[in-house]
């Protein structure tokens, strides 16, 4: 295995080890604290919930979490590509998928692996947890096993089933296939289709396909054992429909001419040959997990004019079941559909497909840092991260779910449907995924000053790894490699410089004379000047001034106020500002939270204060977040008298006079920024009464710092940040014992801004390094 890929594999390990073993805990939704909450929990108040489902049984909707749980539920018998690998093995996959269900469409999942094979005695065992869930996804359970245990409990349950790689597979595809085959001026009725596999992902494709307009004759299928010919005695009755009469058809020979190549088989079974071979305008989805049948770089290498689709995500056109499933189950479960039949699936394909005809949000644009995608052979589908897919699939699916009758509740308000939905998914959650997308679509130099440190080199490993950004890691090199190879990091692509080597004479000198220039009348002679370079703090931020690196980061083991220095004396604050400022970005329960100053300002004047509202306000929109901002205090809009009180409500004043349109308010507590109704009722001329307060501004520096401790210690948020506001070029200083997760998020924001602040910087010299060439080839 190459270094990379056991790096990969020792990062997915450890992932999946790190801290509570696995990806999914459970949370009570309820008080659970005092000595009531716990009679009301559990005995003697549960009782009274027990009584009323014991009369009703439908009120178990009502009193427990059934409505909004999915069982999924597998053998292990076909997971992913990897095949019968048995229960256990398969687990991390289902509480991945429970992962996603969670994080795409806020419904809660148990994962439940069965050691059992047997598909009678499987179904009796899922039969018997209906009571549990209010509804089942299959998944990764074999042909033609599958078929049998989908039908059987359809039949039998009254909750929505569906066998995921069946139909959420079906689905995804069969929306990709319309687009594609509009792009590429292709009719169904008349494509000719290549198959490879025939298990449960592939009949249920071409099932749908077929519901689309394709025809059977049409189709040419494959399994392991070659093509589906009707001389074979071993077909079952589903894969005999696609027999075909020639025997000697092999999979070479069934792709000459051929208009659509779907694969969901194993991976590598197709030659750039067979490609070439294929009709004029080819569309390929080559969808087996991990590994697709030919890599996405050999079949666009080998047709200029393909449009070729994996299961992946790091390629163009992701045609994965991950597009479909959480959005189905939400819209079945919204309406309490009995089943999820043809015409929610139907319906389920053209919300899907439509979507991918719409202009793209900017927050896809910039989540893909894309300038404007758009519907063509790279975008056939919508990307998973578009927070557009569940108020457009679910409310497709439960509107379908009540047309055909299957429904047991109806939804009068759609527009309150779709507000409900959005709030579901909750924009904080996606906000460091989108920034890391970003951010990997046009990574930059990101200098590492501390790079001696085992969590920085860590870190600094994960960014290069994972396209983040090209780390260039500054330090004595022998000590460098010794951690690396302590903790088994791959930085042999990466540049190490040690600024007191000789090595580095001849850039110090360089950049002490320009940095002379900057401060030679602010105390620093030539000799000073030039020494202070081998400091790395220096000689990184000079290498940022310089565009020998877009980004700095640094801090860690260091002073706060030591390590901001060299920044403000060499890049120096941006134009018009005229101190910096340090946010955090907190994500909360509560959605995202931006609160400064925590960092740089210790007591803040009023004009102070509005100027660091205004920088702040500027980053927010960065994250394309609409600032609201709570000017915070002790007191409540006069209701003290205090110099602190007065000095918010006089930044508030300064702040509006100065941005007028600023949704902006103040003095006020920080419980009442978050309580709306308290907001209302007593202060109903505030700005903020009908607003979702994002941003918080506290009167000084304690406030702020002690604020978004108490949050991240207690309040279990994560804490992105300090993030230095009102340099010109991004430098950012890591606090004290900041975690490897939370240097790679600050990595990720160092790009995002270099992006922003260093357009021209993006050029040759990056192209040139060995280590760019390297990290896009990795891509390709
Ligand atoms: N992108 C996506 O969203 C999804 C992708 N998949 C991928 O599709 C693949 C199949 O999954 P699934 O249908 O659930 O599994 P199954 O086990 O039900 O089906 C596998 C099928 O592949 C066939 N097969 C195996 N090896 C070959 C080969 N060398 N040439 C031709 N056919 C072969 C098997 O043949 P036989 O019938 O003779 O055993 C079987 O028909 C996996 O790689 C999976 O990751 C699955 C679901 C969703
Ligand atoms: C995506 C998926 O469900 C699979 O590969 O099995
Ligand atoms: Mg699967």
């Amino acid at each position: 295995m190459d270094k990379q890929k056991e790096l990969r594999r020792q990062q997915a390990l450890e992932y999946h080890a790190n801290g509570r073993p696995g990806k999914i805990e459970v949370i009570p939704t309820k008080e659970a604290k005092t000595q009531r909450d716990l009679a009301l929990a559990y005995s003697p108040g549960v009782a009274e919930p027990c009584k009323e489902i014991f009369n009703n049984k439908e009120d178990v909707y009502k009193y427990t979490s059934k409505g909004n749980l999915v069982g999924v539920i597998s053998n292990g018998t076909a997971v992913l590509g990897l095949g019968d690998i048995g229960p256990e093995a398969g687990k991390p996959v289902m509480e991945g998928k429970g992962v996603l269900f969670k994080i795409f469409a806020d419904i809660d999942v148990f994962d439940i692996e069965i050691n059992e094979k047997d598909p009678v005695k499987f179904v009796e065992i899922v039969k018997s947890l209906e009571p549990t869930f209010g509804g089942i996804n299959l998944e990764d359970i074999k042909a033609p096993e599958c078929f049998y245990i989908e039908k059987a409990l359809r039949e039998q349950l009254n909750i929505p089933v569906m066998h995921d790689d069946q139909h959420g597979t079906a689905i995804i595809s069969g929306a990709a296939l319309l687009n594609a085959l509009e792009i590429q001026k292709k009719k169904i009725e008349k494509a000719k289709f290549v198959i490879n596999g025939a298990g449960a992902a592939a009949m249920a494709c071409v099932q749908i396909y077929i519901s689309l307009g394709a025809r059977y004759e049409n189709f040419t299928m494959f399994d392991k054992d070659g093509v589906l010919h009707a001389e074979r005695n071993d077909l079952d009755e589903i894969k005999q429909k696609f027999a075909i009469k020639r025997p000697d058809i092999t999979l070479d020979k069934a792709m000459k001419d051929a208009d659509v190549f779907v694969g969901l088989s194993v991976g590598n079974v197709v030659t750039p040959e067979m490609i070439k071979s294929m009709a004029k305008n080819p569309i390929v989805f080559a969808m087996a997990n991990p590994e697709p049948e030919i890599t996405y770089e050999a079949a666009t290498a080998a047709r200029k004019d393909i449009i070729m689709a994996t299961g992946r995500s790091d390629y163009p056109n992701m045609v994965n079941n991950v597009l479909g499933f959480p959005f189905i189950f939400r819209g079945a479960l919204d309406v309490r559909a009995k089943e999820i039949n043809e015409a929610m699936k139907l319906a389920a394909v053209k919300a899907l497909a439509d979507l991918a005809k719409t202009p793209v949000p900017d927050i896809v644009n910039l989540a893909y840092n894309q300038k404007s995608m758009s519907f063509g052979p790279e975008y056939i589908i919508p990307k998973p991260l578009d927070p557009r897919l569940l108020a457009t699939v679910s409310p497709a699916v439960a509107q379908a779910a009540i047309s055909s009758g299957v429904a047991q509740k109806v939804i009068e308000d759609w527009d309150a449907y779709t507000v409900e939905l959005n709030k579901r998914l909750g924009l904080d959650n996606q906000i460091m995924r989108i920034l890391g997308t970003k951010a990997r679509r046009d990574p930059k130099r990101i200098v590492f000053a501390e790079a001696d440190n085992q969590k920085i080199l860590k870190a600094a490993s994960i960014v290069y790894d994972e396209g983040i950004g090209f780390p260039i890691l500054l330090g004595e090199e022998a000590r460098i490699r010794a951690i690396a190879e302590e903790n088994n990091l791959d930085i042999s692509d990466l540049p190490i410089i040690d600024t007191r080597s000789d090595a580095s004479e001849a850039k110090r000198n360089e950049y002490g004379e320009i940095f002379f220039k900057k401060r030679q009348r602010k105390g620093f002679n030539i000799y000073e000047s030039k020494k202070i370079m081998k400091d790395r703090n220096h000689y990184g931020c000079m290498m940022v001034e310089m565009g020998d690196a877009e980004a700095m980061i640094s801090g860690l083991t260091r002073n706060y106020a030591e390590a901001i220095r060299p920044a403000l004396q060499i890049i120096g604050t941006d134009e018009g500002v005229k101190k910096i400022a340090g946010m955090y970005l907190l994500l909360t329960k509560k959605g995202p939270l931006f609160l400064a100053d925590t960092t740089v300002n210790f007591n803040p004047t009023a004009e102070e204060l509005a100027d660091i509202a205004l920088l702040v306000a500027k980053e927010v929109r960065t994250f394309n977040f609409t600032p609201r901002i709570a000017m915070l205090s002790y007191s409540n809009f006069g209701s003290n008298n205090s110099p602190e009180a007065h000095l918010m409500a006089e930044a508030t004043r300064i702040l509006r006079q100065r941005n007028p349109s600023l949704v902006v308010d103040g003095e006020m507590q920080a419980s009442l920024a978050f309580d709306k109704k308290v907001l209302k009722d007593n202060y109903p001329f505030s700005e903020l009464v009908d607003e979702d307060v994002n941003t918080l501004i506290f009167p000084n520096l304690s406030a702020g710092n002690i604020a978004y401790n108490l949050l991240k210690e207690v309040g279990g948020a994560d804490a992105i940040g300090p993030i230095l506001l009102g340099l010109k070029k991004p430098v950012h200083v890591l606090q004290l014992g900041s975690s490897v997760r939370s240097i790679i998020n600050m990595a990720n924001i160092a790009v995002v801004d270099a992006q922003l602040k260093c357009k021209a910087d993006t050029g040759e010299q990056i192209q040139r390094s060995p280590w760019w060439k390297s990290l896009k080839n990795r891509k390709k």
